[in-house]
């Protein structure tokens, strides 16, 4: 076994491209022993943790690794996909076979032949459907809906779930004896929390990503101080947010602790604004953030997490009510990072969106992006979204953002 740029390879060979499952922590060199391990093998392998800590970048690596590596990887959300449509989902369906099945479709199933299925989110998988994936993982034949042939397949199966499958055997929602016929090689994945160590190291692949190769900013030694203490809730993905964050408002610059934690916060903006919460998008202007040093610095020992936000530097210029409103939600950093954007065929997988409140969403983050970026500056803003100053003051009272002068108003009459 050996390491290459972050992954492990087997006997020192290269398999084609596949996907960095980063991590020198204890924990991480122990994930990917066994996935190299199972890798080698045939084996039915069930990924555990919880959302965000890589179970799927976990999955992919396995099939990289493997012999099926040549051959497809097809990933199924059981969770998203509506009972009714999953069997056909799965299997596939004849012709006819209900309405609106107007020809033959081939299923998941048959699709991974000679490669990978990855059934992510194994736990929301409907009762009825647990009974007859059973059945194919006995006997890796199945017959698609609609049709009596039984089709033989030759697939790897790796499930994967962040949910406690002993609790939902429990409160009977899960099949035990599925559970046994996937946990042939149990895969853990801990949370971030409980893998610290790894977070510079995360953080500097997530810059440079963003940077194309190059990082895409710097962090103070601070900076890392305070990333390493953080919980990190939503795992290696709250994490990976933080870095885009990170890219767009530090391009080229160094990350402090006061900004560090402020990029935590913009994390839990769309939440505050769907509670119906005013939100005023505060940050540094470029000019006030400190060139980005040659190289990065090294990672120090680690104090406590910063939680002294009085003396937030970028702020010292603003209304004492924006310092107030910034630095409160500075401390109030906790869980809430905000969901990534699915892509429509992921969404549309669910059966039925809500397009008029993704579109809102949008141009929410759009909004929010665009007045940090100019120092919320509203005609600068509205020239870099391409809209009239009066449609983005519309907008933004529409979804509750607050005026800078608005704000330097009430801070002169205080
Ligand atoms: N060890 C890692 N090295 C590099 N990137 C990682 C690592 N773990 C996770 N990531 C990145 O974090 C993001 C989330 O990872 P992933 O989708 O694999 O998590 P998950 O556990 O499957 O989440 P969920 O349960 O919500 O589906 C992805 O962008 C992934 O590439």
């Amino acid at each position: 076994m050996a390491i290459e740029n972050g992954i492990l390879t087997r006997g020192g060979a290269v398999k084609g491209k596949r996907p960095l499952l980063l991590g020198s922590s204890a924990a991480m060199e122990a994930v990917r022993y066994f996935i190299d391990q199972v890798a080698a093998s045939t084996a039915t392998c069930l990924i555990t943790g919880p959302s965000g800590s890589g179970k799927e970048i976990a999955a992919r690596t396995l099939h990289a690794l493997s012999d099926r590596a040549n051959g497809p990887m097809i990933s199924v959300n059981c969770g998203a996909i509506p009972a009714e449509l999953i069997e056909s989902e799965l299997f596939g369906h004849e012709k006819g076979a209900f309405t609106g099945a107007a020809g033959t479709r081939i299923g998941r199933f048959e699709a991974a032949h000679g490669g990978t299925i990855f059934l992510d989110e194994i736990g929301d998988m409907p009762l009825e459907m647990q009974v007859k994936l059973l059945r194919v993982l006995e006997e890796r034949r199945f017959e698609r809906v609609g049709g009596n042939k039984s089709i033989a397949v030759d697939v790897r199966v790796v499930a994967a779930t962040h949910r406690d499958l002993q609790e939902r055997i429990a409160d009977g929602s899960f099949r035990e004896d599925l559970f046994y016929r996937l946990n042939i090689f149990p895969i853990h994945l801990p949370s971030l929390q409980a893998r610290r160590d790894d977070v510079p190291e995360l953080a500097a692949h997530f810059a440079a990503e963003f940077g194309n190769g190059s990082p895409a900013f710097a962090l103070s030694p601070s900076a890392l101080e305070a990333l390493v203490a953080y919980d990190w809730p939503g795992n290696v993905r709250e994490l990976r947010n933080w870095a885009e964050r990170a890219s767009v408002l530090y391009r080229g610059k160094e990350v402090d602790a006061a900004g560090t934690q402020f990029l935590l916060s913009l994390g839990r903006m769309r939440a505050q604004i769907d509670a119906g919460e005013a939100v005023t998008p505060l940050a540094r202007s470029a000019e006030q953030v400190p060139a980005m040093p040659a190289s990065v610095p090294a990672v120090p020992t680690m104090p406590a997490a910063p939680n002294n936000v009085t003396a937030l530097p970028f702020l010292k210029d603003r209304a004492p009510e924006a310092v107030a409103v910034a630095a409160q939600r500075t401390m109030d950093v906790t869980t809430n990072e905000a969901a990534p954007m699915p892509r429509a065929e992921e969404m549309l997988g669910s059966g039925k969106v809500n397009l008029k409140k993704i579109l809102q969403d949008l141009e929410v983050e759009f909004i929010e992006s665009a007045l940090i970026r100019t120092g919320h500056t509203v005609s600068e803003a509205a020239k870099m979204l391409g809209l009239q100053r009066t449609t983005l003051c519309e907008k933004m009272r529409k979804y509750g953002f607050e005026r800078k002068d608005a704000l330097q108003q009430a801070s002169a009459t205080a």
